[in-house]
């Protein structure tokens, strides 16, 4: 498969080119740049010296069209007018970004604050979420590859709503990223010294992935109630740790919340239901595909916490994207991505 990458040398870019780079069906991966055609990838990124010497090219549909499967791995607004004219035209389309999550276009504009696309592209894209959505990104034109955030929220909570275990009605998120999930443009917020020895909150309820977490709630789990959700900045790297607390409906025992995680994940390789645990941590994924989780209620408030962890790079952004590139190409959907945490 020959696959390019646009945005090749952001952080989700960066860490396409790390997977695939060992992934047995990619045999050409052209990196696409907008603002630095001719470039030597490893010139900018010294750690890729004598693995990634090609020069970065120009985003050119004639050249995109021929590739097997593009990953558009660039900020919110440019998939919206970069992605519709390679809709059905040949290759594969994997977009990491927002544009195509929402089916609804007023949402994007207004949680984004920007232009959505037509609804006739907004129509084709499938969420990739392959855990919840396999059948569908089997068939699908493109894929809308699902935010950092929500991949760890939806996978720990959507189990447990379908089946109506927990109250969906008052459901309270805490969710926690480190400063890759911002992208590698230095910022006001990601500078050292405002993240250094900080632990700070940001985009209280003006986050962009509330719509999305509600709207797959609503679809997968038929749970149409908003949500609270926080997201925290910690001074670490990689990781997403979402922290959710929820009523538990009556009579249901920690046992059967449990046992639904277990039932509905056993045929899902990236996701491991941990039970008797003392603690849970953003390390134990670091560098994979997996997404941990891990419930318990306390019988004093009968409330749940659920916990899961991501690494956002990974299963939050291109770990999941080459997982549904997999899928589309009817591949075992661990190929390439079995890599197991680094930990340390
Ligand atoms: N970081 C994360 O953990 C996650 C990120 N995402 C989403 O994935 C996308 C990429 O994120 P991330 O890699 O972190 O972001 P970065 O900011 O690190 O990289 C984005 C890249 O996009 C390219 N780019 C910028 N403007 C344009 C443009 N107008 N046209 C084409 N390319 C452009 C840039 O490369 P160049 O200048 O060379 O063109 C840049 O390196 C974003 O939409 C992000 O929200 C989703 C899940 C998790
Ligand atoms: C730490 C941090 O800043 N994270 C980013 C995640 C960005 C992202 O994944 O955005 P889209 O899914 O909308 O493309 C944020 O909270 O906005």
């Amino acid at each position: 498969m020959k696959v390019g990458i646009i945005g090749a040398s952001g952080y989700g870019g960066l860490e396409l080119i790390r997977l695939l780079h060992n992934h047995p069906e990619i045999e050409q991966i052209d990196l696409f740049t907008s603002s630095e055609v001719g470039t030597v990838f490893s010139e900018k990124y010294p750690h890729l010296v004598t693995i990634h010497d090609q020069p970065m090219q120009a985003i050119e549909q004639e050249h995109i069209r021929q590739l097997d499967t593009v990953f558009f791995s660039t900020p919110a607004g440019v998939t919206t007018s970069l992605l519709p004219p390679l809709v059905g035209v040949g290759p594969k389309l994997i977009d990491l970004a927002g544009d195509f999550r929402l089916k609804d276009p007023s949402l994007y504009e207004e949680w984004y604050q920007k232009d959505a696309p037509e609804m006739k592209f907004l129509e084709k894209s499938v969420y990739g979420l392959p855990e919840w959505n396999k059948e569908q990104i089997k068939e699908a034109e493109f894929i809308a590859n699902p935010g950092c955030y929500p991949t760890a929220v939806l996978l720990s909570l959507l189990p447990l709503l379908k089946n109506e275990l927990i109250d969906g009605s008052q459901l309270v998120i805490d969710a926690k990223s480190g400063v890759s999930g911002a992208g590698n443009k230095p910022s006001a917020v990601t500078h050292f010294s405002e993240t250094n020895e900080n632990f700070s909150i940001y985009k209280l309820h003006q986050h962009q992935h509330i719509p999305e977490i509600e709207q797959a709630m609503n679809l997968f789990a038929n749970q149409p109630e908003p949500i609270t959700f926080t997201t925290h900045l910690v001074p670490m790297t990689r990781g997403i740790m979402a922290t959710s607390y929820a009523k538990v409906n009556k009579q249901v025992t920690e046992k059967q919340l449990l046992d639904c995680l277990r039932e509905t994940y056993k045929e899902s390789p990236f996701v491991r239901v941990l039970t008797d645990i003392q603690k849970i941590g953003t390390k134990q994924v670091y560098g994979s595909n997996y997404c941990d989780i891990h419930v318990k209620v306390d019988p004093r408030t009968n409330r749940a916490t659920i916990v899961a962890v991501i690494d956002n790079l990974v299963k939050g952004a291109s770990g999941q994207a080459i997982q549904n590139m997999n899928i589309l190409y009817g591949l075992d959907e661990t190929t390439g991505i079995d890599n197991i945490p680094s930990f340390i």
